[in-house]
């Protein structure tokens, strides 16, 4: 691995440090991403620093920091340099931090960089709200009803990636393992099975759980959905679902409603539990009923596209990767490589990404400006293709000219 540097720390900025007031000139780690990140990126950092000098009349900037991971590495650090030691050091000790979306070849190739980043920064909660703008196109009736925040565990589960190709040693020799001294027999054709391990821990769902129910408290909201497969993996995803209910009722003092396993906490927030199948087909139906979602690594991750699906598409739905320490935002789409570099896409996941992170930060005045004025363009039907093929009368605008329309109506 190359050790030489290629960050440019910029003048004149000062990191953020846990525990200390956010510095009025902070530096903020960015990665660009694959794909369409070479599009929404500098649209996303644009769109912000208008938002800033608007609310703070430049006593307050970022000073962004380019840093490097995916293909953008390959080309500055070397051909085999994914994740360079110096961004993983620079994410950790700048503590808040932005990134586009990176590739992950399907089969086989390089594993997923994105994974990686949060399983290694122990980013353990993946946030994504998802809530209605009004004037974006939706498939359903009355998209306004869908207002849920999915808190999804992220760093267990099947979407680690412990697994071994069909046919490999590795496969083999836990086949053999689990045949001759596990005594398992309902391996169908254990000749040419691929195998996939699924930890889920206590800690891990505690820790998970804790974190929304306590964001439900702080935020008036009515419910805590458990979200699990629960009845055909019983020890992964029903353990979930149980130590959710045990965490509930020891450190929120839930109490059963007739008789349980529903619960209700002193303030009057019902915790609840649905399996994944019939919570998919019931957010379609009956979106009012459900608000914070607390869930497991693969669900969330279906779960987040198709929630975002309902009030428009993952060209809006942003993110938060969080640990204890470190926040690194995030859109929820990925890289979309039949549209990058032709400054199309709807930069606005990114965009509602840096809101969220610059509400993270307590600059409110910034992330409100960002929201009205893209309820403005959108208002206004000045929106990229996605929104426009759905829309009678609306103006397609490109990636840019939709972050320019932005900062127009701020
Ligand atoms: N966090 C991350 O970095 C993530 C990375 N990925 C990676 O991205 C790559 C591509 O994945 P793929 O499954 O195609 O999913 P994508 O999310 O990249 O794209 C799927 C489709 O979603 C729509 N879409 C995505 N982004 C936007 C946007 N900004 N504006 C408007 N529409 C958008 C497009 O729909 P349409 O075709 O209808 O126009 C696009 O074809 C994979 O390598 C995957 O691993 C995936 C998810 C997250
Ligand atoms: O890492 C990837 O390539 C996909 C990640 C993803 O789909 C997600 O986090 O929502
Ligand atoms: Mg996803």
């Amino acid at each position: 691995m190359s050790t030489q540097s290629h960050i440019k720390v910029p003048a004149g900025g000062q990191k953020i440090v846990p525990g200390q007031a956010i510095p009025d000139q902070p530096i903020i780690p960015f990665i660009e991403g694959d794909g369409i990140g070479i599009d929404i990126t500098p649209v996303m950092k644009k769109v912000v620093d208008a938002a800033v000098a608007k609310a703070y009349g430049g006593k307050k900037q970022i000073h962004w920091m380019e840093i490097y991971a995916g293909e953008k590495s390959t080309k500055v650090y070397g051909s085999d340099v994914w994740l360079p030691e110096e961004t993983m050091a620079a994410l950790k000790d700048y503590v808040v931090s932005i990134k586009g979306p990176m590739t992950t070849p399907v089969g086989g190739g390089i594993r997923s960089l994105n994974v990686a980043l949060r399983q290694e920064l122990d980013l353990y909660t993946c946030l994504r709200p998802v809530r209605y703008f009004t004037g974006v196109p939706s498939p359903l009736k009355r998209p306004d009803l869908t207002d849920m925040v999915i808190f999804r565990e992220n760093t267990e589960d099947i979407y680690a990636g412990i697994e071994w190709a069909s046919e490999s040693e590795g496969a083999k020799k836990v086949i053999g393992f689990l045949q001759n001294e596990m005594g398992v027999k309902k391996i169908r054709f254990p000749a040419t099975s691929g195998i996939g391990i699924k930890p889920v821990s206590k800690e891990g769902t505690e820790r998970l759980v804790r974190k929304a129910i306590q964001y439900a408290i702080d935020n008036g909201r009515k419910s805590v959905t458990i979200v699990h497969k629960g009845n055909i993996m019983k020890f992964t995803e029903g353990g979930f679902r149980d130590w959710a209910y045990a965490l509930a009722k020891n450190e929120f003092g839930g109490v059963e409603i007739d008789g349980g396993p529903w619960l209700k906490l002193p303030g009057g927030i019902v915790i609840k539990d649905v399996i994944a199948d019939a919570f998919l087909q019931q957010i379609l139906l009956r979106p009012a009923e459900y608000d914070v979602v607390a869930t497991l690594n693969l669900n969330g991750d279906y779960i987040s596209d198709a929630l975002a699906a309902q009030v428009g598409g993952i060209g809006i739905a942003p993110g938060a990767n969080l640990s204890d320490d470190v926040a690194m935002f995030e859109a929820t789409h990925g890289t979309a490589p039949k549209y990058a570099g032709q400054d199309k896409v709807n930069p606005g996941s990114l965009i509602l990404s840096a809101e969220m992170m610059l509400r993270h930060m307590g600059w409110t005045e910034a992330a409100d400006l960002i929201i009205s004025s893209m309820e403005k363009a959108i208002g206004d039907k000045q929106v990229t293709y996605d929104f426009a093929r759905l829309m009678d009368g609306a103006t397609e605008v490109s990636c840019s000219a939709f972050g320019d329309a932005m900062i127009a109506r701020m």
